[in-house]
């Protein structure tokens, strides 16, 4: 857990607003990710966490009706304009959503996949990079001897660090996590947070999260979002320990949302 100074911002979120057409669903945002830090993002539903998180790799510009104003940066560049093309963003930042998404390939497939787009083509070195992300991803163990039967023949918690492996595999910068664990068990939920902390020092994580243990645990800073506004950012320990908005205090208490 960090202590009073911050890494390196890797995203700048400034004055940044968002319409669905007419549904304002964030709010003026001031918000960095920083470097190596687990940020995690909570409120209550509808409040804008999942929005955020798409904005920053540019998935929320897919939905028709869009309008998006502020700055937003990647590595000091402004990535709400064209001068950072999305590939480029989206080969450095790693998506895990809710449901585990896995293609409908087998297990080596799925994490050979990114690489072999990205031009390794040399079957060894496929090779490494799938044992060595399956290995981070601490599934390597659990596959190893079915690396070619197809990815929906694992469980739910094997498919998240699957897709976990698969970002992994392409060693992006930042990985956003929009609930990885809410539809998994217990165990799972407990595998995925101990892969998290094991690849936090190598990867920049943001992750939104409706679990308050889960948030406490995992994440250096949390952010609370309420009706699309950030209404208190913080040290994780300072928000669940100390807040300085009543607000966060009774959302973290379980008094609303
Ligand atoms: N594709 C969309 N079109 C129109 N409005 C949308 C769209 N996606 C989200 N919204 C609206 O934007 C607001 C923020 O939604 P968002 O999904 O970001 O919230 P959230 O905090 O992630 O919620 P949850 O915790 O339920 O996933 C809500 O009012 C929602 O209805």
């Amino acid at each position: 857990m960090k202590n009073t100074k911050w890494n390196k911002p890797v995203y700048e979120t400034n004055g940044l607003n968002l319409w669905y057409g007419s549904t304002h669903a964030l709010k003026n945002i001031e918000l960095s990710i920083n470097e190596k830090e687990v940020t995690a993002i909570i409120g209550p539903s509808g409040c804008g966490k999942s929005t955020y998180l798409k904005t920053l790799n540019r998935m929320v510009e897919l939905v028709p009706d869009v309008s998006i104003s502020g700055n937003l940066t990647f590595k000091g560049k402004n990535i709400l304009g064209k001068s950072v093309p999305v590939e480029l963003l989206r080969s450095k930042v790693g998506m895990v959503f809710q449901k585990p998404n896995p293609f409908p390939k087998s297990i080596y497939e799925n994490v050979a996949f990114g690489p072999k787009i990205h031009g390794i083509r040399n079957k060894a070195m496929l090779d490494m990079v799938v044992e060595d992300s399956l290995r981070k991803a601490a599934l390597w163990d659990e596959v190893k001897d079915r690396l070619h039967s197809s990815a929906y023949g694992l469980s739910g918690g094997q498919q998240q660090r699957l897709c976990i492996a698969r970002c992994l595999a392409v060693d992006p910068e930042v990985i956003l996590m929009d609930e990885p664990t809410s539809a998994l068990d217990p165990v799972s939920t407990h595998k995925v947070e101990e892969l998290i902390d094991s690849i936090k020092n190598d990867v920049t994580i943001a992750i939104v999260t409706h679990n308050m243990q889960q948030a406490s645990r995992i994440s250096d800073r949390t952010a609370f979002f309420l009706n699309g506004e950030i209404i208190e950012v913080d040290r994780t320990s300072v928000i669940f320990s100390n807040p300085t908005d009543p607000l966060t205090e009774d959302y973290i208490n379980g008094r609303f949302g």
